[in-house]
């Protein structure tokens, strides 16, 4: 077994180096199991660097994303959609536990003038990202913040991605767009509205 001193500081989260070190062995078993030597020079920091890594793109786990939607501004009279469009975004399919990327559009139809900071929707999308994911949950909790903060009349999110899991290995669809679409409120039952801020979501 290699080195799984960790380096972290002392005031640093006892559990979160607990943790660490567990992710370690568990990559360093992997290596060997593959047949490689974990204590091999190129190698020697690869189980704390993956562990580092998956503490990182994990760390939304355990985090709400409606915290983010905690700023929300009365606008009195704005009652016209709000599109936010190109939200980049990272994650890993639960499957695999492989990337899939893309963008995010969202569009809500604020309801009694509740807005929120454009940013924090870009917030919600980095929270639902950290975390194993499947596409179309990801798409679904999203809508599910925004609905659950700001009640707006109407809410669409459309997530535009490509996964790792379906280029590198299995069929190897390279270049493959999966788009998944959760659209709730008036934008469920009214078809012009839905035509409109469909058009919009597109670009
Ligand atoms: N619906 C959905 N499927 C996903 C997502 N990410 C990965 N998958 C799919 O999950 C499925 C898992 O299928 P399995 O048959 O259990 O696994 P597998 O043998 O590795 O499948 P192949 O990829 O076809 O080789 C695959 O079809 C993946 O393409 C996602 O976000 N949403
Ligand atoms: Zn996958």
């Amino acid at each position: 077994m290699g080195d799984f001193s960790t380096g972290v500081n002392s005031h640093e989260d006892e559990d979160l180096l607990k943790q660490r070190e567990t992710i370690m062995r568990a990559v360093s078993d992997i290596l060997v199991a593959l047949g490689e030597d974990p204590a091999r020079e190129g190698l020697r920091d690869t189980p704390k660097r993956v562990a580092r890594m998956y503490q990182d793109v994990f760390s939304g786990l355990h985090e709400d994303p409606r915290e983010h939607l905690q700023t929300v501004f009365q606008e009195d009279g704005h009652s016209e959609v709000v599109v936010v469009r190109d939200i980049i975004f990272h994650t890993m399919c639960e499957h695999h536990l492989l990337p899939f990327f893309g963008k995010v559009h969202v569009a809500y139809l604020p309801d009694g003038g509740r807005l929120t900071g454009l940013s924090k929707l870009a917030r919600v999308v980095s929270a639902v990202s950290r975390r194993p994911q499947l596409q179309e949950r990801l798409t679904a909790q999203i809508a599910d913040a925004i609905e659950d903060r700001l009640k707006p009349k109407g809410i669409m999110v459309m997530v535009e991605a490509e996964h790792m899991c379906m280029a590198m290995r299995g069929i190897k669809a390279h270049g493959a767009k999966t788009v998944t679409l959760v659209t709730r409120g008036l934008y469920e039952t009214d078809a012009e509205q839905r035509a409109e801020v469909l058009s919009l979501l597109k670009g």
